[in-house]
């Protein structure tokens, strides 16, 4: 796979640091308190078991899996909830986590269904945040990392299914989109 990456952007080493950073602050940040941790699969799955690692808290977890990426690089414009959660939320402080927020609209999703289910607090964890490719005007409040208006590809982040198991986030070759 290697190969085919372009340019590394984050290496496995920084990725750690920025896990390890944001798992320290949600440490500090929910002292006495026990959040539901909400990972939405597929791509967030290797940045929340990271987080989680050095995250010290009472929590509980769970997974919603929604997409709106159906192969290729482009966002289709409309979220489909392909796994709902399965946790009781009315109440809850939750700590919601992903891999991207790009155009924001999984995110607007996200918040919208957290909040219809009667969410008492809703906080964003992401590794990468792209401001550039907002068309839904929606932060995170902890971001590992800003990252500029390109596809990009591991730790979880597809391309048409392929390279999330990378253990970095890189630029895929441009020869790869004309296979
Ligand atoms: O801000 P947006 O433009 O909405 O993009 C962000 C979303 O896109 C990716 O999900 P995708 O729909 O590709 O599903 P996946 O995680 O299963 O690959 C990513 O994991 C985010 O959830
Ligand atoms: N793999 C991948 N998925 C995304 N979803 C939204 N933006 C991106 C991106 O840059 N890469």
């Amino acid at each position: 796979m290697d190969n085919d990456i372009e340019k590394v952007l984050y290496s496995r080493e920084e990725i750690a640091g920025a896990a390890k950073r944001i798992g320290k602050e949600l440490t500090h940040d929910y002292e006495g308190r026990q959040p539901l941790v909400i990972s939405v699969l597929k791509g967030a799955i290797f940045f929340t078991v990271d987080v989680l690692k050095e995250f010290d808290c009472y929590t509980d977890i769970d997974f919603v899996d929604v997409s709106s990426y159906h192969g290729g690089t482009e966002s289709s414009g409309k979220v489909d909830l392909v796994r709902e959660i399965n946790t009781d939320i009315k109440g809850r402080d939750i700590i919601l986590i992903e891999d991207i927020i790009d155009t924001g609209r999984t995110l607007e999703y996200m918040v919208n269904l957290l909040k219809q289910g009667g969410a008492n607090d809703i906080k964003v964890c992401t590794l990468l945040d792209k401001p550039e490719g907002r068309v839904v005007d929606i932060k995170a409040n902890y971001v590992g990392f800003n990252v500029p208006n390109e596809f990009v590809v591991g730790y979880g982040l597809d391309y048409n299914e392929l390279y999330r198991n990378l253990p970095y986030v890189g630029i895929l070759k441009p020869a790869v989109y004309q296979k």
